[in-house]
């Protein structure tokens, strides 16, 4: 059996396979990808640990239509729930299954416990600090929004969470990308996926500068948010709300880009942190990113059991 690959962080891929995943799902997204099915004889898992409506749907409907079977487990089902090792899960399940997709309920080491063998891809469907799946599909609206990634500025306002790291990796990775992230003190991407993207944007030209406040926004062509209660996490401080409303994007704000769409990974809590005026208004492509996680998924797939090659030296 050929060697899978896995994707548990963007930092996994070398910039030709994210470029590769991208530009794919864009052609899955405009029906252009061809009548093929790359899933066709094998079997994807979807073990989700935490709730899910886009993520879990994404990859469970993507792996049917790309003509794979599915197992689905959920939280409770696996002997992980009376203690079995996920060194041992994942040693059992590579000998079934082609690819897992699994949200886990904390860090990245249960994935990376899941992965330690080649048999089976394991795709990271959101870790407590990093989202990689939502980034492609982000950066799939990006382009088939711009036509492009390399230039498009993003102002990413609120929680620096597992999506707003995997943006922030994803992001750096393209010439003159610029990525500003406004989020509360305390709350914001953590200075290892800074110092990441540091390093990419020194090769690629990107830039990437995190801020605690909104002032002096610069011109931008993406206004980005994500919901306060981000799974799975608590809030340090009984006041937190008041550290986080100055950030919600709102009219004003939304005045202050007056040129920029507005995306949200979703789910929303309209009147927190997004007015329900920005969301479901003539500027916000957040349903059509919520979409998008289903053609970049059949992309993430079709990767993981492809026996291309992996893009080149480095990245
Ligand atoms: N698009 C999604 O996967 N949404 C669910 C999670 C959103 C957010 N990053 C969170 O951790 O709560």
């Amino acid at each position: 059996m050929a060697e899978r690959r896995h994707l548990i962080s963007i930092d996994d891929l070398s910039d030709d396979e994210l470029r590769w995943i991208v530009e794919r799902g864009v052609e899955y997204s405009r029906g252009t990808a061809g009548a093929t099915q790359p899933l066709s004889g094998t079997v994807v898992g979807v073990l989700f640990r935490k709730t899910s409506t886009r993520t879990r749907t994404a990859f469970s409907a993507g792996a049917l239509r790309l003509g794979a079977g599915l197992v689905t487990y959920g939280p409770a089902d696996l002997q992980l729930a009376t203690g079995e090792s996920v060194e041992d899960t994942g040693a059992v399940l590579s000998g079934m299954l082609d690819v897992l997709v699994a949200r886990t309920a904390g860090p990245e080491a249960e994935l990376r416990a899941y992965a330690g063998q080649k048999q089976m891809s394991v795709i990271n469907a959101m870790s407590a600090v990093e989202h990689p799946t939502q980034a492609l599909a982000d950066l799939t609206t990006i382009v088939q929004h711009f036509g492009r990634v390399e230039g498009v500025r993003v102002l990413y306002v609120g929680e620096g969470n597992n999506t707003a790291s995997a943006l922030t990796l994803a992001l750096s990775r393209y010439p003159g990308t610029e990525l500003h992230l406004r989020t509360p003190a305390g709350y914001g991407v953590e200075q290892r996926y800074l110092d990441q993207a540091a390093a990419s944007a020194r090769r690629s030209g990107a830039r990437v500068e995190q801020r605690h406040d909104l002032s002096g926004l610069p011109p931008v062509d993406v206004v980005y948010t994500t919901r306060w209660q981000t799974t799975g996490s608590t809030k340090p401080t009984p006041h937190w709300r008041s550290e986080f409303a100055p950030f919600q994007v709102n009219e004003a704000l939304m005045a202050a880009a007056p040129d920029a769409v507005f995306m949200h990974d979703l789910p929303a809590h309209r009147g927190e942190e997004v007015t329900a005026a920005v969301l479901d208004g003539p500027r916000s492509i957040a349903f059509t990113q919520a979409e998008n996680k289903y053609h970049s998924a059949r992309a993430v797939l079709e990767w993981c059991v492809a026996s291309r090659p992996s893009g080149g030296a480095g990245r």
